[in-house]
């Protein structure tokens, strides 16, 4: 279980509150207008936020005295992180520590059609292709959280298909844990097994 338990956070003299839980294996879609706090939650789960009050439980434990590297989270921002020195390959096998599952990450780049890409820089791919690459890195990465900011933006509804049904399957598969930040009902309604809908902040501070 990942409970958000009456979680605030302090954002541009905005306060903003959260309240809810997660069972351990479950797709949760987030959404919420612009500025709501999607992203800000996600910061203070993966732990480059400090929270005001409330807690972040994960597994009945608190994930507020864990650093960054200590949390059980893999997590893609909306500003994918490639690095352009490396080539697409060396860039999606790069945060294992040990064990690159080297066939299973080219196992999903055949199926999500990035396979052609492996070699080039990350600047000679299409936004489509890196969110692809930074999504698979992402889901296979071991952690057992993971938190997806709009991972589908940048994809046309055919890949966007190809893509949803590959991180369920892969999800379910592995027992993960997902919060996914989407706009699209048709995203919720293929992937998640539920949905919360954030609303606007509740108060302002000094
Ligand atoms: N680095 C920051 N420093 C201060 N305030 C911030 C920062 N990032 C966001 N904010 C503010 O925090 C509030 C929540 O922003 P956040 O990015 O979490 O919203 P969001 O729901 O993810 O929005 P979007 O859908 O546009 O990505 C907004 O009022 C925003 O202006």
């Amino acid at each position: 279980m990942l409970k958000i338990d009456s979680l605030t956070l302090e954002r541009d003299n905005q306060l903003l509150a959260y309240n809810f839980e997660i069972k351990e294996g479950q797709i949760l879609a987030i959404q919420g207008r612009s500025g709501v706090g999607k992203t800000s939650l996600f910061n203070a789960i993966a732990g480059f936020l400090k929270p005001r009050s409330g807690d972040i439980l994960w597994r009945g434990e608190s994930l507020l005295k864990l650093a960054v590297e200590q949390r059980p989270v893999s997590l893609l921002f909306q500003d994918i992180n490639l690095f352009e020195h490396l080539s697409v390959k060396e860039n999606l096998c790069l945060g294992f520590s040990g064990d690159t599952p080297y066939e299973q990450l080219l196992e999903a780049a055949a199926q999500l059609d990035v396979d052609q890409q492996l070699n080039k820089r990350p600047g000679e791919l299409s936004g489509g292709q890196r969110q692809r690459i930074a999504l698979i890195r992402t889901l296979l990465r071991p952690e057992p959280l993971v938190l997806l900011d709009e991972p589908f933006a940048e994809l046309d509804p055919h890949t966007r298909e190809l893509a949803t049904a590959w991180v369920r399957n892969t999800a379910k598969a592995s027992g993960k844990t997902i919060l996914m930040v989407t706009h699209q009902t048709e995203d919720v309604d293929r992937m998640a097994d539920s949905s919360i809908e954030l609303k606007q902040a509740v108060s302002q501070t000094e």
